[in-house]
């Protein structure tokens, strides 16, 4: 395949000579994103050395030859037509993993690739297993080719994601510089979300960040004491109120609404009153683009409390009291077939 022309010193075009050996069929957008890395990996030698564990100062990158891209894909589950996971190992053969959702809204098909920002995760949110692992940072590198893997196995269907989501593996929050490092690229080419419990960095995060990042909100609760039952950091770090007021300043600061996440755990936080009191809530407190209703998927975490998942028809009795209320809400349904890759929120990471 013959190389563009990009406007990078000889180093990142070194990079992306050496980064084509194993003779990848990619795309042009995929071509961008490479070009953007090479850019990335020349600028930041102390990664990439860590990384590889080797120590190849910028200049050396050639003799590199075929391992240009530092992680690889060790297994795939479902199809790119229709969205799966990918496991990928790390050197040092850490695994992570990416989910690919591929949303079809009438006649568009639209992929989303969720990225992990951490292996495992400190919060230890009752329902999650990723929380059953300690929280491990990714570097920067790891979580934007999680973004390169997804997009060129979409490609088999030829298929282009246009979103990134940060709601893989891992609070993105915790591990700050990291993740601010991959957003700066990612939001350039692609619609990037970011999901966080809600921990304190994000004031930093509202100041930082670039000003099309959109910001996703895992609230869960619509009263402090619930909150802290399910996510125990609600105790320690921003209380709701606090939270909100945070979330207010990004709004305001990115043009955005946020989306607020809400998990539905059947006689948990799932009555027609924790809907209402929700919507005050909201309302009383934020501009919102959507609230994105996550009916709870089974889970090694969530089963040692007996969480069980809602009825369709209770998610929709929820929804339909939040329509009401004037919300744009959604129910994100996962799919069997994700639950079976372990694929769909919360599942990711008992692997590896
Ligand atoms: C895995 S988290 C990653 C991003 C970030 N740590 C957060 O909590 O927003 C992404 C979303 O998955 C949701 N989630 C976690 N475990 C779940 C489960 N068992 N069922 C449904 N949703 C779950 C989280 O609440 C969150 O909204
Ligand atoms: S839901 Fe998010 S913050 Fe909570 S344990 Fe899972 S990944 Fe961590």
């Amino acid at each position: 395949m013959a190389l563009k022309p990009w406007s990078f010193g000889p180093q990142a075009r070194r990079f992306l000579a050496t980064s084509v050996l194993d003779g990848h069929q990619v795309g042009f957008d995929l071509w961008r994103h490479l070009a953007k890395h090479a850019e990335f990996y020349c600028r930041n030698q102390d990664t990439w050395n860590l990384a590889l564990d080797l120590g190849p100062p910028c200049d050396a990158l050639t003799p590199m030859r075929e391992r240009s891209i530092l992680s690889r894909v060790v297994r795939s589950e479902g199809d790119a037509a229709s969205g799966g996971k990918l496991v990928i190992a790390l050197p040092g053969n850490k695994q992570i993993e990416t989910a690919i959702v591929v949303s079809r809204k009438r006649s568009a098909t639209q992929p989303t690739i969720c990225v992990s920002s951490q292996a495992g995760c400190a919060m230890a949110c009752r329902f999650c297993d990723t929380g059953l692992r300690r929280g491990v940072d990714l570097p920067a590198w790891a979580i934007l080719e999680q973004v390169l893997h997804a997009e060129a196995w979409l490609q088999r269907a030829n298929l282009t994601a246009s979103n990134v989501v940060f709601m893989g593996m891992g609070e993105p929050l915790l591990n700050y510089s990291n993740t601010l490092e991959a957003l700066n690229l990612l939001c350039r080419s692609h619609k990037t979300t970011l999901s966080t419990v809600g921990v304190p960095p994000l004031r930093r995060l509202a100041a930082a960040a670039p000003r099309n990042l959109r910001l996703a909100v895992s609230l869960h609760a619509p009263r402090q004491e619930l909150r802290e039952e399910l996510l125990p950091v609600a105790g320690r770090a921003l209380k709701l109120e606090e939270l909100l007021s945070i979330v207010r300043g990004f709004e305001e600061s990115t043009g955005f609404g946020a989306l607020i996440q809400y998990i539905l755990i059947k006689g948990v936080n799932d009555t027609e009153e924790d809907a209402n009191q929700l919507a005050e809530l909201i309302a009383a407190h934020l501009r919102c683009a959507g609230i994105n209703l996550i009916p709870y998927n089974p889970t090694q975490a969530g089963s040692s409390f007996g969480y069980q998942s809602p009825s369709d028809a209770a998610c929709k009795r929820f929804r339909q009291v939040l329509r009401q209320r004037g919300f744009n809400a959604t129910i994100r349904f996962s799919t069997k077939l994700g639950r079976s890759w372990s694929a769909a929120c919360g599942q990711l990471g008992l692997e590896g």
